[in-house]
């Protein structure tokens, strides 16, 4: 067999310790000699903020996030950085906060110290993502990519239980996806694997006890190496499909992940036979892939159907007509309307998959 192929790794910093966040902030804006910093933050993060701005040359702090970036927020955040002169950014909390963040970065050209307190990874991909007028457009441009992460397991024991498993399962569909995205080569498909070895003991343990500090820095670590698998592979048709049903139907981004994965995995592991191996590997409980991330979703009680998480039966056409351009060529199986409006109403319907 030849091996042949054209792999990108990104430059960033890595601090990982629970219980650091504080000290290795500052040690991140330090390295980068930050002297005016704008601090953008979750509001349920208010304990961490106020420590991190004592610490730390902030001269402005956002703590207005909204999920999937609407573009007013960005344009006004933006120009906040530009107007009090701030060289870089922090950035404190889950995806929505990172993604704020990382719109000042491509727009107003600071560098971001980011401080993740979920599991969904967009601190480690040069991914933007923005929403306007009920479309989400998401691009690539490295200097979003944020400079230093601070990971620190103990920011993630406030996340409500289901929150933080289905967090997790768009930590698992990041890697799965990578297996058959655009820009798939052996070395994002090998920290794929390895973060999926991580993630998935991890889910099940932090599910039998949230409070195991084991179990989360080990589904952080995963869930570091599967966001670095996706930025490096690119999104896949699980990726193309919830962006569509987060940007147009603001549907709820990581519970939606947790359920469509399941149903993608179900769909493309007949049509690629070297990925089911390796997912079916990882899961480690003797089903196929698509079987065992269905079991894996109900044993830790993630959302099991996006009827659930409210998204309108009648919404489906619609959807599959939004979703069926941006599907890459690269995908394992061919997808047409009718067989994706199939996936749609079974990942709709939650149904049984063996
Ligand atoms: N660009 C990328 O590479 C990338 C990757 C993943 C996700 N995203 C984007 O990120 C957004 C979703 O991010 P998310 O799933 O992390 O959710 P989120 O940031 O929207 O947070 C979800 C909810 O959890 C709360 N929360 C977050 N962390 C918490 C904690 N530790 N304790 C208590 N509450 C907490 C938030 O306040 C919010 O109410 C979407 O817009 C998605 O498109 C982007
Ligand atoms: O930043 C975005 O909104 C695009 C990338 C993204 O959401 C990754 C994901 O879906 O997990």
């Amino acid at each position: 067999m030849t091996i042949s192929f054209d792999h990108t790794a990104h430059d960033q910093r890595v601090l990982f310790g629970t219980g650091k966040a504080v000290a290795n902030t500052v040690v991140a804006l330090e390295s980068l000699g930050a002297k005016r910093v704008l601090l953008i933050a979750d509001a349920f993060a208010t304990v961490l903020s106020d420590a991190v701005a004592e610490l730390s040359p902030v001269v402005a702090r956002v703590h207005e996030i909204v999920q999937h970036v609407p573009i007013e927020n960005a344009t006004r955040t933006v120009a906040l950085a530009r107007e009090q002169g701030a060289d870089a950014v922090i950035t404190i909390g889950g995806g929505s906060s990172i993604g704020l963040a990382k719109i000042v970065a491509r727009d107003a050209g600071l560098p971001i110290v980011a401080v993740p307190t979920t599991f969904a990874g967009s601190e480690a991909t040069n991914v933007w993502g923005v929403t306007e007028a009920g479309r989400k457009t998401t691009g690539i441009d490295d200097k979003v990519l944020p400079k230093v992460i601070v990971y620190d397991a103990s920011l993630m024991a406030s996340l409500p239980g289901r929150l933080a498993v289905s967090s997790g399962l768009n930590a698992v569909a990041h890697a799965v996806d990578g297996f058959w995205s655009p820009r798939t080569d052996p070395i994002n498909r090998a920290m794929g694997t390895e973060g999926l070895r991580a993630l998935f003991p991890g889910l099940r343990a932090l599910h039998a006890d949230p409070e195991d500090i084991g179990a989360r820095e080990q589904t952080l670590y995963g869930a570091y190496l599967a966001a670095v698998a996706f930025a490096s592979a690119g999104s896949g048709m699980h990726h193309k499909i919830c962006h569509a049903l987060g940007g147009t139907y603001n549907m709820p981004h990581a519970e939606t992940h947790s359920v469509v994965i399941g149903y993608v995995t179900a769909f493309n592991a007949p049509y690629a036979s070297e990925a089911a191996e390796r997912l079916a590997a990882a899961i480690g409980d003797g089903r196929t892939a698509a079987a065992g991330i269905y079991a894996l979703r109900q044993g830790v009680e993630a959302p099991m159907s996006l009827k659930e998480l409210g998204f309108k039966e009648d919404h489906i056409s619609e959807a599959a007509g939004i979703i069926l351009p941006a599907i890459p060529p690269s995908n394992p199986r061919p997808v047409t309307r009718a067989n994706l409006e199939a996936l749609l109403r079974a990942a709709w319907a939650g149904d049984l998959i063996e």
